[in-house]
């Protein structure tokens, strides 16, 4: 790991234990920022009646300053009952064709985040997934929190445990087998983020607007390249808030995730020549406190683990002199 992610990873990593909610009143009413919640959702009738309501009543209803000021469902085309249930629980909800009609939607993930930039006006806008099992306001106070208390800040990504099924740490395929060393050796300063392609995050505006929005599931490696790129490492940032359990798509519909983010990385690897990194750095979750990447007090954050990736190759066996003496024998 290079030694600048080393240092990045000691004073970029949080616990959302780390500011209180009283802390992050205190600091949204001194800054007077705006915070907007967008859920992206296709097809979530189960899970986004019981996410709004957490958000709504644990970070809208703080008088005289709440957390969140505008909570918003950005419909991706669904065909259940999800507009109904998200606004019975509290949430404006937009539909994606609704939104810049002039530019007929398609379909994916990243197309109604983009939209949901010119419906919403929070300087500060958080972004979660809306399959969410167990929701916690942590996935959104975590993310916002050190945007309201350190300006210098532009990005904040969640990062957890993310079981699957009986296995703790299962969840995150596509991180895993794709992202994670599609990252590492080619952007590694970037191989600090234990949950590169989380859903969790929160960002400026001023940033957001003015970057690329690949409109599938490319669209949290693409906003984290060019946030690296536009704002600075320094500028980005992680909270721990605890386990994420969530809906997982089975293993062909992550095929073609997984093919989307490739070539959301082909495009930013065709702007410019770089080096391929030979190291890969996993993390897993460090519990005997011994120290790592953020980590709610007493959860001793998450442990990186480096590992070397063979990158030599032999060149044509015709082209070796022992090999083409003896075929010449
Ligand atoms: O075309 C799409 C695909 C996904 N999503 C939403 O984006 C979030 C993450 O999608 P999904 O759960 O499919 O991804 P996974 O977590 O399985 O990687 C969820 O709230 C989905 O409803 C969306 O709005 N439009
Ligand atoms: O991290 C991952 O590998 C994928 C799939 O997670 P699982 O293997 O189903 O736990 O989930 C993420 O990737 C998507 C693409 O970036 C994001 O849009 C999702 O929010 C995130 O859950």
């Amino acid at each position: 790991m290079l030694e600048e992610v080393e240092q990045w990873l000691r004073r970029r990593s949080f616990s959302c234990t780390d500011r209180p909610l009283t802390e992050l009143l205190a600091a949204k009413r001194a800054t007077g920022s705006r915070v907007s919640v967008v859920l992206p959702a296709l097809n979530e009738e189960r899970t986004i009646g019981g996410i709004v309501s957490v958000i709504r009543h644990e970070l809208m209803t703080a008088s005289p300053t709440a957390l969140v000021d505008e909570l918003v469902v950005l419909d991706s085309g669904s065909t259940d009952r999800t507009a109904p249930v998200a606004e019975a629980a509290g949430a404006r909800v937009v539909h994606r064709d609704d939104v810049l009609p002039r530019l007929p939607a398609l379909p994916g993930k990243g197309e109604v985040l983009w939209r949901s930039l010119l419906v919403t006006s929070g300087d500060i806008v958080c972004f979660a997934d809306a399959d969410l099992e167990d929701f916690s306001a942590d996935f959104v106070s975590g993310v916002v929190g050190p945007l309201l208390t350190d300006p210098r800040l532009r990005l904040v990504k969640a990062m957890y445990d993310r079981p699957l099924g009986d296995d703790p740490a299962g969840g995150g395929r596509v991180t895993e087998l794709v992202a994670r060393p599609l990252l590492n050796l080619h952007w590694p300063r970037l191989a600090g983020f234990v949950q590169p392609l989380g859903g969790e995050y929160a960002a400026r505006r001023t940033l957001l607007e003015q970057l690329p929005f690949p409109v599938g599931y490319g669209v949290e490696l693409g906003l984290l390249i060019d946030s690296l790129h536009t704002a600075g490492l320094d500028a980005l940032a992680q909270v721990d808030v605890g386990v994420r359990r969530h809906r997982h798509q089975d293993g062909q519909a992550l095929g073609r995730m997984a093919a989307a983010i490739h070539h959301t990385a082909q495009l930013r690897m065709a702007r410019g020549s770089r080096l391929v990194s030979p190291t890969l750095t996993q993390f897993e979750r460090d519990v005997d406190g011994a120290g790592g990447a953020g980590g709610a007090a007493g959860s001793g954050g998450f442990a990186p683990r480096s590992h070397a990736v063979d990158t030599v190759e032999r060149p044509p066996m015709r082209e070796i002199a022992e090999y083409a003496a003896r075929r010449a024998a």
